[in-house]
């Protein structure tokens, strides 16, 4: 089912914890809700989810206007990385406890519900796990089961609030990759909370994000990446290394300032730059998205130190008045750069942004 959210705002006190927020969740699509701690994340969930009686606004799940509906009639499924198992049933008791509670209309009979459980503890792959109690789990296996107690009721809709955090590094990875898979497989539409960018680069068809409770930017993983609308942004998502510039008549980059003025470079086109006109701009890349070109000109960058990282060349390159220095990534399989020579910037894949006011430095 799809979500539609309409002028969504929430005050604790005074303090406004989520901002005017509009936003649609396509039927069947998988969206990560990212941001910095406290830009409301957990907030907007807990509204999408019913928990959260104070906000205004609109909010449809489906056709269906529920706005003033409550939790346990929105059809909605939970995962939380600190909802608990109840430790004195069994994993598939655990499982079967949103249909056993149901009133007796709509519960299934003791039969169903079995053959509901095993079919669902089958396919979160714990199914010889069934008569063991949570703390005889894994903590990948227990988030696994968490799941399958959300998809009981097969809701319409799955909420998920840092689901992994408290996994370690690899599982984390191979369960990801998993719900990605069983989202799919059942047609679910799925809201992720995560603070890991990785994982909502990885598994989520777009990503929203936000900042002081109101939405930055929403869109596909590409799209960010490629046009982020503001530094905000680009920082938040990955590592970046930054240069202020000047911006001529036509809105061309025509050098770099502070202590990177007259350091040969080269810059993207002015069709990337924010609006015609001459002023003040901050280039923003990825560390490996910088060329280095040797030159012996007159007040070039130079290359201070060399180590290995990974398949790149980890390069710490220093400005002209030997002040600042940025770490540049380049591939291994380049002939290596001499230490102490002098570089040139290649900085054409850079994003241009208009230049940061003191509240816009970034995540
Ligand atoms: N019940 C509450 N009462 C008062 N303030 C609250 C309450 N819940 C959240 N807040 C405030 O609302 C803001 C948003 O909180 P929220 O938990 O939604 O942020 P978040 O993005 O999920 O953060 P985190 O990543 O740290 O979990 C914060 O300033 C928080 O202190």
């Amino acid at each position: 089912m799809g979500v539609d959210l309409r002028n969504i705002s929430c005050l604790f006190g005074r303090t406004p914890a989520v901002r005017d927020i509009s936003l649609r969740v396509s039927n069947g699509e998988f969206l990560a809700l990212v941001g910095p701690s406290g830009a409301g994340k957990t907030t907007l969930l807990r509204i999408i989810a019913g928990l959260e009686p104070n906000y205004t606004g609109q909010l449809s799940i489906g056709a269906r206007d529920v706005t003033r509906v409550p939790a346990r009639e929105r059809n909605i499924g939970f995962v939380f990385q600190n909802y608990a198992l109840f430790r004195h049933m069994t994993v598939a008791e655990n499982v079967a406890f949103g249909l056993r509670v149901r009133p007796r209309k709509r519960r299934p009979a003791r039969a169903a519900i079995a053959a509901r459980v095993s079919e669902l503890l089958e396919l979160v792959q714990v199914g010889p796990l069934a008569q063991r109690y949570p703390t005889q789990l894994s903590g990948g296996q227990r988030q696994r089961v968490a799941l399958a107690r959300a998809l009981a009721t097969e809701p319409e809709l799955l909420l998920l609030d840092e689901p992994f955090g408290a996994l370690d590094p690899l599982v984390r990875k191979e369960i990801r990759t998993w719900l990605r898979r069983l989202h799919e497989r059942l047609g679910l539409t799925s809201i992720l909370v995560t603070h890991d960018q990785s994982e909502a680069l990885e598994v989520a068809d777009r990503i929203a994000v936000l900042r002081d409770g109101s939405l930055e930017q929403v869109d596909t993983p590409d799209a960010l990446e490629d046009r982020p609308s503001s530094l905000f942004v680009h920082q938040f998502l990955g590592e970046t290394v930054g240069f202020d510039a000047s911006a001529g008549t036509d809105g061309a980059i025509l050098s770099l300032n502070g202590p990177w003025n007259g350091t040969p470079a080269r810059f993207p086109e002015p069709a990337t730059a924010p609006g015609p006109g001459p002023g003040r701009r901050h280039l923003s890349l990825r560390p490996w998205e910088i060329g280095l070109e040797p030159t012996d000109a007159q007040g070039a960058a130079r290359v201070t130190g060399m180590g290995r990282a990974g398949p790149f060349l980890r390069y710490a390159v220093r400005a002209p008045d030997g002040s600042h220095a940025v770490e540049v990534l380049r591939p291994s399989s380049l002939p290596p750069l001499p230490e102490d020579g002098g570089c040139a910037l290649d900085l054409r894949l850079a994003r241009v942004f208009a230049q940061p006011g003191a509240d816009d430095t970034g995540a």
